[in-house]
């Protein structure tokens, strides 16, 4: 296997008292897709936020590109899509462009000027996702699949080696989501771009990703989406409390997370 670009080593993680994660170990391996997948409240954004260091462990490690995250400070290296990148900049008034032009901040400085090489690179990312006609177009005004490739485009703008999605498709419309996992597809082949794409929608992912991690407060499964498929008739996390990873359904009954 290829280097890990992301790795948590015996992570647990508590909100005070409540304990979310216990005992996480996972890796992304450079040019790999994975998709984190589990119920609402199962503690996916916050291996998000472990993984970015803006949250430390009670117990265990993370690293990035092989360092300690809390000594990481090549953020350029990786891109997010937080949860509530659409809510959060709808009400403010920026052009496609300035927004994804916001995504180099990280690897400016926020006070230095964008010049050429900057430009060319906003230019380029904007092409390739589609946006260069609707460049000087407030996001406001935009379709929610429109909106979703700019903040994919500001994340990207910065060329990260890991790209980090969580729940990007929540409000974006059939079509635009299909258009979507064609993007990622080819980001992921043609780029070698490592991808931790983070849903509570299996089917939506399946074809798409090399891994599925499924997530309950403990990682329940690990595996290719074949293996995945040969597991769909067990419950695989807690339910009401209750551990019944162990339990099995009627075969071919939706696993519903
Ligand atoms: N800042 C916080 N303070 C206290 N508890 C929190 C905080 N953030 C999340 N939680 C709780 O931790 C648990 C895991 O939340 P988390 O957001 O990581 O789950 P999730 O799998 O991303 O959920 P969803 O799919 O609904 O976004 C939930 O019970 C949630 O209520």
């Amino acid at each position: 296997m290829r280097e890990a670009v992301l790795r948590l080593s015996g992570v647990t993680f508590s909100y005070d008292r409540h304990p979310v994660l216990e005992g996480i170990d996972l890796e992304v391996a450079a040019g790999e897709f994975l998709g984190l997948i589990g119920p609402n409240g199962s503690g996916k954004s916050t291996l998000v936020q472990l993984s970015l260091g803006r949250l430390s462990p009670d117990a265990g490690s993370v690293y990035l590109f092989g360092e300690p995250v809390e000594k990481f400070r090549k953020w350029h290296r990786i891109g997010y899509v937080s949860q509530k990148s659409n809510s959060f900049n709808l009400g403010f008034p920026a052009t496609v462009y300035e927004v994804v032009a916001s995504g180099l901040t990280g690897k400016l400085g926020l006070f230095r000027r964008i010049g050429k090489k900057e430009r060319a690179l906003i230019r380029d990312t904007l092409e390739r996702l589609g946006l260069s006609d609707i460049a000087g177009a407030n996001i406001g005004r935009l379709s929610g699949g429109q909106q979703q490739r700019t903040f994919i485009a500001r994340a990207l703008v910065s060329r990260p080696e890991l790209l980090i999605l969580d729940e990007p498709t929540v409000g974006v419309d059939a079509e635009s989501v299909n258009q979507f996992y064609r993007l990622l597809d080819r980001l992921h082949r043609e780029e070698d771009l490592t991808i931790l794409l983070i849903t509570h929608d299996i089917d939506e992912i399946t074809a798409a990703v090399d891994r599925i991690a499924l997530l309950n407060r403990r990682i329940r499964f690990c595996g290719t989406p074949q293996e995945f498929a040969a597991r769909r008739g067990e419950v695989l996390w807690v339910e009401d409390g209750r551990d019944v990873s162990h339990a099995s359904r009627v075969p071919g009954e939706e696993i519903r997370v």
